[in-house]
């Protein structure tokens, strides 16, 4: 374990040491990058999987894109249960979709709560990030080798140097897609990224996200060695709208997707859009998904050709839990989710 390094200048007027905010030396994206590699085959994989995403964005691909698996991962067994059970079924209907899986080890919280195994593994409360960071970094491979694309949510600027070469679609959340250092980073980013709608329900923070993303930025940053940098970026043109309703009010149907697009349209931005069955759409009830995403998928057939993909919050069981010492294996800890009896039966009904 790394020792705790006081930061002084900065602090020094804390009335005392307590409160002094504490620094512990990680490793930088390229040790723990060496450490954990990537071989040559998953390189070119991933490559191909951001293509294939690409593909479906720009209308070049008729397949849907699902985004789907656990809210979070607080078990690498059970993610790798899952993951197994999701690549055997994404096989099987691969010539209409193109299934991502969620695999989300960071969490944002609307106060405060577990923030996800990168900062927490051990869910102690007392936080392990160089643990984390390891033991992330080690399940997104093997979840790689498994054959399968992988989604997370980029909450922090620093995350994707360590972890992103392993990601294949990349998420901006409701509570971050207004802030220019998400907006930033995404412009530097190698994937297409989906920024979600606002927590209010808005979509004009998501149309200036895609704008601001789209540009080339110059922002303060770390650099792969582990040194403050300027970061110069030079605009992610595969960015998308995520409609995840807002406030309780869902925005999945058809009058909402169509507001949506004209939206979209008149900011001049992509009018590709990916539908999220869950949170605010399903009000955390998570068996509303299965309407939702069969009444999304509807409209789909019946043309609206901008519908391009779905996102699904599933794991092996269903519901949540909350934390503690007897946990349900393969049960979420944070938002509930579909089990993945149903989760199978919707795709293949889909
Ligand atoms: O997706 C998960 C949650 O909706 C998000 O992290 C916010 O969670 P919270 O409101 O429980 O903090
Ligand atoms: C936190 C998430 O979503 P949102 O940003 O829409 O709340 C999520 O998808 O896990």
């Amino acid at each position: 374990m790394n020792m705790p390094l006081r930061t002084d200048a900065l602090y020094a007027a804390s009335a005392s040491t307590s409160q002094h905010r504490q620094e512990t030396v990680l490793p930088t994206a390229t040790e723990l990058r060496a450490q954990f590699p990537a071989e040559q085959h998953l390189v070119r994989a991933i490559a191909g999987y951001r293509d294939q995403v690409r593909g479906i964005l720009h209308g070049e691909d008729q397949r849907t894109l699902i985004v789907m698996g656990p809210c979070s991962i607080h078990d690498e067994q059970a993610a790798l249960d899952y993951a197994t059970r999701l690549k055997a079924l994404s096989d099987q209907v691969s010539d209409r979709f193109l299934i991502v899986m969620r695999a989300y080890l960071e969490k944002p919280r609307t106060t405060v709560g577990w923030k996800g195994l990168l900062y927490d593994p051990e869910r102690n409360g007392r936080g392990d990030l160089k643990l984390g960071l390891e033991r992330s970094r080690k399940l997104l491979l093997a979840l790689s080798e498994l054959g399968l694309p992988l989604a997370t949510e980029a909450l922090s600027p620093f995350v994707m140097d360590y972890l992103g070469d392993l990601i294949s679609w990349t998420a901006i959340g409701a509570r971050t897609t207004e802030s220019q250092i998400h907006r930033e980073m995404v412009s530097g980013l190698p994937m297409p990224t989906g920024f979600k709608n606002g927590t209010d329900g808005g979509i004009g923070v998501a149309t200036n996200a895609m704008k601001s993303a789209a540009h080339p930025h110059h922002h303060m940053g770390m650099s792969s060695q582990g040194a403050p940098a300027m970061i110069s970026t030079p605009g992610n043109p595969d960015t998308h709208l995520v409609l995840r309703g807002g406030r309780g009010v869902t925005n999945y149907d058809e009058v909402s997707i169509a507001k949506a697009i004209a939206e979209l349209e008149k900011a001049g931005v992509s009018t590709s859009v990916m539908v999220d069955c869950s949170h605010d759409n399903a009000c955390k009830q998570a068996e509303r998904q299965l309407e939702i995403a069969r009444e999304v998928m509807a409209q789909k057939r019946h043309g609206n050709r901008r519908i391009k993909g779905l996102m699904l919050e599933s794991f092996l069981e269903p519901g949540r839990q909350d934390d503690g010492a007897s946990l349900r294996y393969g049960c979420s800890i944070t938002d509930p989710c579909l089990g993945w009896s149903q989760t199978e039966a919707l795709i293949r009904s889909l």
